[in-house]
């Protein structure tokens, strides 16, 4: 709502949305417009027909995983998404990568900084505050928080697959094209650590290499490399 009273050529866009809200508000008996009355988790599953979840892992002494806790991912489908820094190969990360699993790398060298914690908390949350432009959020940070907005943005929680685990999900990586629409980067849980040069932002998704069904774990190859 924030953003609609700020641009009204991206409000145009959303009719729909507005009225689907205003009918809740009318049948809740609130109507307070920047209340955000939809359940992300709910959205999730009422878009994509699933919904994931953080839990202990099904390997022993692997820590947490993600799993599937309502509805089925259909093969070919974006189950999750990798959040975090992103710092070209050229960039210092040696105090932020110390005792930190939660690195990416890309095929390129690029590199995403998943930690939740620590000194890599800190920074991602440093440079989204350094992007916010007025009050639009140019990433989303509350993948850093217990109320997420993007319940996708758990992918660095995917445990690697082992022999009798095989991998349910593989990695695509992507740049985002520069016509994104503005409105919808507060959902983008990943941030470049330097500005000086324009270069687009690196995203990661995870994608589902079959149907994956209710209660069952994600499990990626952290090794595979696509030529
Ligand atoms: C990116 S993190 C994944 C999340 C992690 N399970 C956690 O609880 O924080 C990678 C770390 O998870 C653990 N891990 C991932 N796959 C595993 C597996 N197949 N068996 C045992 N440990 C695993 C290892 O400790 C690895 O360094």
């Amino acid at each position: 709502m924030d953003f609609f009273a700020l641009l009204p050529e991206v409000k145009s866009k959303y009719l729909e949305l507005l009225t689907i809200q205003y009918k809740r508000s009318k049948t809740t008996g609130y109507n307070h417009p920047s209340q955000n009355i939809f359940n992300p988790e709910e959205v999730l599953f009422n878009t994509l027909g699933f919904s994931i979840t953080r839990d202990r892992s099904s390997l022993i002494s692997a820590g947490t995983g993600v799993f599937v806790t309502k509805g089925f991912v259909p093969k070919g489908a974006v189950v999750s998404m990798y959040p975090g820094t992103i710092y070209q190969k050229y960039e210092p990360i040696f105090f932020q990568s110390i005792g930190n699993p939660f690195i990416f790398r890309c095929i390129d060298g690029v590199l995403i900084d998943g930690n939740d914690k620590g000194i890599s908390k800190a920074v991602y949350r440093s440079c989204s505050k350094r992007d916010q432009l007025g009050p639009f959020q140019m990433s989303d940070i509350t993948w850093l928080t217990p109320a997420v907005q993007n319940p996708l943005a758990v992918g660095q929680y995917v445990n690697n697959c082992s022999h009798n685990k095989a991998a349910n999900v593989c990695y695509q990586e992507f740049d985002v094209p520069e016509y994104f629409p503005i409105e919808l980067k507060q959902y983008l849980p990943n941030i470049t650590y330097s500005h000086d040069m324009p270069i687009p932002l690196r995203c990661v998704v995870l994608v589902a290499l079959r149907e994956i069904k209710q209660g069952e774990e994600l499990f990626s190859n952290y090794y595979t490399i696509v030529n």
